[in-house]
């Protein structure tokens, strides 16, 4: 009868407390062992996702592992729809038990820009804070889903781009590009979730000079200090290294995995949760600084004039 409940209410039964309380349960009563419970979970459903321009998702039915594309040319810049098409997406990843994403670009030289200039100058407060409010929920679910993630850098991937990749648990990067948090040259001040990425990525030192000095790495050089994992010459080949990655977990508990995860990221998850609001606030307080704004607005017209 358990096992019945289980495969008609998986989506209910997907939120990690509610599994580790029911495995308590199931395994007192029938003296079962965690790993044969894994076991007797149903067999993974696996969907296509609903056509969404700005975000395209493909689940391969025999490894289940879904890329995940980003779409908004010319160069992925981060807006609040192509945010909320990201959020809506990591929702149906976790509700579908996939066995791992990787995260890529449609364009063929710009993994992402990074957050969409348009949305940061001159901003209206109201749009600005559903932006920022998608912004974060998005960080929460990719650095804190329950799956393993990789990211498979196929161009450049400055500031949120570089942000998306390192939210990731691995990172395959194609030669030639660069990469990195060049939030100061602009004026704006790394927010705390930011700050927890990059120091879960590189040490603590190699954060700290990348950070204040915003510096873009070439692909080689964000191998030398460990921004990226892999170089891989195509997005093809990246892709591959990432699935290759992923696979890796095939033989180790989902439960236990998914759990380690989330037990070594929980403290930079709860610091965000803690503080929306005022990381809203503190953001957007230097965003509208006259000196930021005019760094903003100059910086755009010499990406127009290129
Ligand atoms: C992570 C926590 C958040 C903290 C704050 C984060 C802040 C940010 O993310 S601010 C954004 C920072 N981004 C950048 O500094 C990158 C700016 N862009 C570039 O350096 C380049 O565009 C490139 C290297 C990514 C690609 O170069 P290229 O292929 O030569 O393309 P173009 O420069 O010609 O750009 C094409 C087109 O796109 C416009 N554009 C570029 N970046 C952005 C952007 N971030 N937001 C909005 N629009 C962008 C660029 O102006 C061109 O427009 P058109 O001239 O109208 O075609």
């Amino acid at each position: 009868m358990l096992l019945t409940l289980f495969e008609s209410h998986t989506h209910f039964f997907l939120s990690m407390f509610q599994k580790m309380i029911l495995t308590k349960i199931i395994s007192n009563t029938l003296s079962l062992h965690k790993k044969q419970l894994i076991e007797w979970l149903p067999a993974v459903r696996y969907f296509s996702s609903p056509t969404n321009p700005l975000v395209n998702v493909d689940v391969n039915d025999k490894s289940g592992i879904a890329v995940v594309t980003m779409n908004r040319k010319p160069v992925n810049g981060l807006s609040l729809e192509l945010f909320e098409a990201m959020s809506k997406a990591l929702d149906d990843l976790e509700n579908n038990r996939i066995r791992g994403a990787i995260l890529t670009s449609s364009c063929p030289t710009v993994f992402s820009a990074g957050l969409d200039l348009n949305e940061l100058y001159q901003p209206d407060k109201k749009r600005f804070k559903a932006f920022w409010t998608t912004f974060q929920d998005v960080w929460l679910k990719l650095y804190g889903s329950s799956f393993p993630t990789a990211a498979a850098i196929n161009g450049h991937a400055p500031a949120g781009g570089c942000f998306l990749a390192i939210s990731c648990e691995y990172r395959v990067m194609c030669p030639d590009y660069k990469i990195g948090l060049n939030e100061t040259r602009l004026g704006i001040i790394a927010p705390i979730f930011l700050r927890a990425s990059m120091r879960n990525t590189v040490s603590n030192r190699e954060a700290e000079k990348a950070l204040t000095l915003g510096t873009l790495y070439s692909t080689e050089d964000a191998l030398k200090i460990g921004l990226i994992d892999e170089i891989a010459i195509y997005k093809v080949k990246a892709i591959e290294r990432c699935e290759n990655f992923l696979a890796q977990f095939n033989n180790v508990s989902s439960i236990a995995r998914s759990f380690t995860k989330r037990s070594l990221r929980q403290k930079d998850l709860e610091e965000l949760e803690n503080c929306r609001e005022e990381d809203f606030n503190i953001f957007w307080s230097n965003l509208i600084e006259p000196s930021v704004q005019k760094q903003i607005g100059d910086y755009m017209q010499s990406l127009k004039k290129k």
